[in-house]
């Protein structure tokens, strides 16, 4: 570790909008967490943060944070204190690694207990003020609209709230980590009028492996076999003959072609690429007995009184966030059939951070449970071997364990 009159240095450099009083303030603080287990830690935690010393601020050499070295020392008093008095919950070192990684590697459960809960509860608050934003938004628009019947429906921005998910990016980003915004796995009109790569497996050129947008990112693999037969057999087991079901995404058909195993009465898949509509209608998809496809996107298609509802419904989209998710979430209540009905979706979001994973894992499960679904979760390993990202522009999935979620509803 540096020293503090070479962190002085380094952070004179990084931080020339602070005053040199202000920057003394924050490194003190960053020495003062470099050794909490002195008697007065805490206590001279509190002076500095009430003398106005930044929590947030990071030492220039490893990008730590006062909560990352109250983390690694164990101190979970001190965790607890700088979370409310402006500590970041998912700041990241240069490494990409969050003070909760910090703790989770040394085995210090209260540590990471205490940024998780603050993760979660961050999360959802940041969700309800997204949702009333939304409300306020739609409201405005609604009362534009009488005013001027012509408004361009695009001005609406669904789902555009700041949303504190992870994605796989390391860095510097701190409250919404997402991937750059140009890029088409961020934008999902970009991506729907991208073109799609369709490749086929090296053993069969008859079997289409993977799906890859213009960008590279990969939209959909054959590594996800096992989760979508998983998913599969939670869904449709011990349904009734003739049940209904409902897919949100196509890619590449795979658990379309698992649902068919169990022969709905009714099938829908709603899919809005054409390129992707195309491969559908090029395997026969659209002749077949019970499948109906609803070739828009699930925001058109849900407000289509022909949807209908059903007993199973999977959700697997591509380039939407966790807040278009949870619009979808919201729609469950019209689209299950009755409380013997389930759900399940990709739980794929943060797929390489096993923090932000288990962060949004119960974010997810409280979203869920207040729309009145009960969510259990089925863990799986993934099998994949590393030429799976062969070409492509970014993993999207590195944990070991996968979790598949099930939500009924809470009776
Ligand atoms: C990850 S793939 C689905 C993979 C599928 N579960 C399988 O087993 O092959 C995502 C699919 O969702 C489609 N998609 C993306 N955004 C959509 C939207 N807003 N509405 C409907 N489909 C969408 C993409 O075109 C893509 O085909």
């Amino acid at each position: 570790m540096a020293s503090v009159s070479e962190q002085a240095a380094h952070g004179a450099a990084s931080t020339s909008t602070l005053s040199t009083e202000q920057l003394e303030l924050n490194l003190a603080l960053l020495v003062t967490c470099q050794s909490p287990d002195h008697p007065r830690a805490l206590q001279s935690v509190k002076e500095l943060i009430e003398r106005g010393a930044d929590a947030w601020y990071e030492d220039s050499e490893l990008g730590w944070s006062s909560l990352h070295y109250a983390a690694e020392s164990d101190n979970a008093e001190l965790c607890s204190y700088l979370l409310s008095h402006g500590a970041i919950w998912n700041a990241v070192d240069h490494l990409g690694f969050a003070a909760a990684e910090v703790a989770f590697s040394l085995n210090h459960d209260a540590c990471y207990r205490i940024i998780f809960e603050e993760g979660v509860r961050q999360t959802v608050i940041l969700n309800l003020l997204g949702r009333q934003a939304e409300d306020e938004d739609e409201a405005a628009d609604a009362d534009a609209e009488d005013e001027q019947p012509q408004a361009d429906a695009e001005a609406d921005h669904p789902g555009g709230t700041a949303v504190a998910i992870a994605s796989d990016e390391g860095g510097c980003a701190h409250m919404v980590l997402q991937p750059e915004h140009a890029d088409l796995a961020n934008d999902n009109d970009k991506f729907l009028k991208s073109k799609l790569r369709f490749i086929p497996s090296a053993d069969d050129p008859e079997v289409v492996e993977r799906c890859l947008d213009e960008d590279g990112n990969m939209v959909m693999a054959a590594w996800e076999t096992d989760i979508m037969e998983r998913t599969t057999r939670l869904l449709c087991e011990g349904q009734p003959e003739g049940f209904s079901i409902l897919n949100v995404g196509f890619g590449l058909g795979i658990v379309d072609r698992l649902f068919q195993t169990y022969k709905p009465g009714r099938h829908v898949i709603v899919e809005a690429h054409p390129d992707a509509l195309a491969l559908m209608r090029s395997q026969g998809w659209d002749k077949k007995p019970g499948v109906e496809i609803f070739g828009c996107k699930w925001e058109d298609a849900i407000n289509d009184v022909q949807l209908g509802s059903f007993d199973a419904v999977f959700w697997d989209t591509f380039s939407q966030d966790y807040a278009e998710q949870r619009v979808f979430f919201d729609e469950l209540p019209n689209l299950l059939s009755g409380p013997q009905a389930r759900f399940s979706f990709f739980h794929g979001l943060a797929g390489t951070n096993a923090f932000f994973y288990d962060v949004l894992t119960r974010v997810a499960e409280i979203d869920l449970r207040d729309i009145g679904l009960e969510t259990t979760w089925f863990e799986l390993q993934p099998q994949l071997k590393e030429e799976v990202w062969e070409g492509v522009k970014r993993k999207y999935w590195s944990l070991d364990t996968y979790r598949l979620p099930l939500s009924t509803m809470a009776l």
